[in-house]
């Protein structure tokens, strides 16, 4: 069975623009997209998270139904309590996730006593997948020669954090937790515990069961990056099956782009030959468009909402 390409990240302070080392891992991780559409960024700094950011999850998702609740649709949190087809899934999310002033107002909410250690656990991991992120599309933006844009989305992008848990579904038959999606933002990074259960599918068509290790962060191509690149990348295709009784923990990074920034692709990557696909457009507005549509029961795709 295939295998997603691990790319060394360990280095990922060093990582230099210009450097011979950034111009070896940038040419695995553009090989590896136009494969797989996906890769495993190993790096070694987030083994050192895996133990408190599993347990101040842990800690989180056991609280009592009304206490999580508390947090549900109050800025900068978004959760995700259930019911569910099977109420098996639930997601918390906080906005720029990566500044410690917004993840404390909810360990403060949740936790009277106050729980410093939870949102100081919960920001160092998204302060070191946000580096990463930044990394991996300046490297993206670079192989296109578009290096020149890399502040002004870095400017506009939220570093949404977000917890997430899958019950375990106690049965050895695969189980669907999320249908085959593409994700919405710009590049999502996801890592998880020792629960497999992410599938991603190759530029061929092949669906591929993802294995990580304790270093492995998953990197994710959202819809909002492929618009942006006027199609240059493919968004990843992905879902998530499950079998057993053991609890999934993944905590992810979604970047986005905020509100009132116009997506719109550079005039670099359109000409004669790649005419414009895509109307440029705001990330916010699509969302709640694509929430309405949601309530209704229509899932729909940012690629269709915004083409041409
Ligand atoms: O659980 C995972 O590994 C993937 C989650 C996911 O696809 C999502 O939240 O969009
Ligand atoms: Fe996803």
């Amino acid at each position: 069975m295939a295998k997603l390409p691990v790319i060394d990240f360990s280095k990922l302070d060093l990582l230099k623009p210009g450097s011979l080392e950034w111009d070896s891992v940038k040419s695995q991780v553009m090989a590896a997209l136009e494969v797989y559409n996906c890769f495993d960024a190993s790096v070694d700094r987030v083994v050192e998270l895996r133990k408190p950011v599993f347990s101040a999850m842990g800690e989180f998702f056991r609280l009592p139904l009304e206490t999580k609740k508390l947090c549900e649709s109050e800025k900068p949190f978004r959760g995700y309590f259930g019911p569910l087809p099977l109420g098996l899934f639930e997601s918390i999310s906080t906005d720029d996730g990566h500044v410690a002033e917004n993840v404390e107002p909810l360990a403060a909410k949740l936790w009277p006593q106050g729980n410093t250690s939870f949102s100081k656990t919960m920001v160092s991991f998204t302060q070191l997948a946000s580096e990463l992120e930044k990394t991996i599309l300046r490297m993206i933006l670079e192989s296109f020669g578009l290096q020149k844009y890399t502040d002004e989305l870095i400017d506009s992008t939220n570093y949404q954090l977000r917890a997430l848990k899958y019950q375990g579904p106690n049965t050895n038959e695969p189980t669907v937790m999320s249908v085959p999606h593409h994700d919405l933002n710009m590049i999502t990074l996801l890592y998880q515990n020792e629960v497999n259960g992410l599938q991603v599918q190759t530029e061929a068509g092949e669906w591929i069961s993802i294995m990580p290790s304790p270093s492995s962060i998953i990197v994710i191509i959202g819809e909002s990056l492929s618009v942006w690149l006027n199609g240059r990348l493919s968004p990843t295709r992905h879902s998530v099956i499950t079998t057993g009784c053991e609890v999934r923990y993944v905590v992810g990074l979604f970047a986005r782009p905020r509100g009132g920034y116009l997506v719109k692709a550079p005039k670099e990557v359109v000409d004669d030959e790649n005419p414009m696909l895509f109307k440029p457009y705001d990330h916010e507005e699509f969302l709640e468009f694509f929430s309405n549509q949601l309530h209704q029961g229509v899932r729909t795709n940012l690629r269709a909402y915004c083409s041409i």
